[in-house]
């Protein structure tokens, strides 16, 4: 579903990735850990062709076609799905509108006819009681004035509407309570049907207690440095990160 080689990008002249590699097939779950700064946040903004992020290399197919020839809109259109590490708000827009224009795009893209507002309705309450989130939210500002936890269990709830294809979920366990925490799983878990894909870029293996991966990457210095199963994970919790240097260290040795 989606092949990144050898990314390279950089943020005002600044290189971030340096030569990524990551290889996503249908119904995978893959994770992404790694220090602060090592450019996991790089990685999903630089997919979704976020403004401000330039591409110096390499290549990322999603469904065989060149992501990164395509719009910012056309990479939602093909099904890819951005959770935001600091969601954003949009006062004056309502959750409901916001959402309902997002999903009857997405839907004409897939060749689905659009919801009526009954239709979305449903789904959309639906959708709320799965992430538990009072349906009052569908009346507020998109995020406006919602707390941390809230416009984390927000975004799941976009993205159980949404329906896409790859998602991409940025630190969506970071300031949640652990009751929140089991609930975004459950959300992101009831999503997982074979065919739908995950990055999930977190800190801690708690949520890959309640989200498990089946391939685990460590992202040092825009690079992925080491994949494996989730045991991975374990390890990095156990040990933190002081490896990296001890590696760096030895193959600057050994060179
Ligand atoms: N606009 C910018 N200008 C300069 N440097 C930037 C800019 N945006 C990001 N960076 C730098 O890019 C590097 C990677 O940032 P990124 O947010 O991708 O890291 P991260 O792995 O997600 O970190 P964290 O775990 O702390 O969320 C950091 O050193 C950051 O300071």
């Amino acid at each position: 579903m989606l092949k990144v080689k050898n990314l390279q990008a950089s943020v005002e002249g600044t290189n971030i990735l340096k030569g990524l590699n990551l290889d996503i097939k249908p119904g995978e779950v893959h994770a992404i850990m790694g220090p602060n700064g090592s450019g996991k946040s790089t990685l999903g903004y630089v997919l979704t062709g976020r403004d401000g992020y330039q591409v110096q290399g390499g290549s990322v197919e999603f469904n065989g076609k060149d992501l990164l020839d395509m719009e910012v809109e056309e990479r939602a259109h093909e099904g890819l799905f951005l959770a935001f590490q600091y969601p954003v708000e949009i006062p004056g827009v309502s959750n409901m509108e916001f959402m309902k224009e997002s999903v009857n795009v997405a839907r004409q893209h897939r060749g689905q006819e659009a919801l009526t507002a009954a239709e979305f309705l449903k789904k959309a309450k639906e959708a709320c009681k799965q992430v538990e989130l009072p349906v009052e939210f569908l009346k507020r500002g998109v995020n406006e004035g919602f707390s941390g936890g809230e416009k984390k269990r927000n975004e799941i709830m976009q993205m159980i509407m949404l329906e896409p294809q790859l998602c991409i979920l940025d630190e969506s366990d970071s300031g949640l309570d652990v009751d929140a925490l089991q609930v975004v799983a459950k959300g992101v878990n009831s999503q997982r049907d074979g065919k739908r894909s995950f990055i999930v870029v977190t800190h801690y293996q708690r949520l890959l207690d309640y989200i498990e991966p089946d391939f685990v990457h460590i992202l040092s210095q825009g690079k992925i440095v080491k994949s494996g199963d989730a045991s991975l994970a374990k390890e990095v919790e156990a040990s933190g990160y002081a490896w990296l240097g001890q590696e760096a260290e030895s193959e600057e040795t050994s060179a």
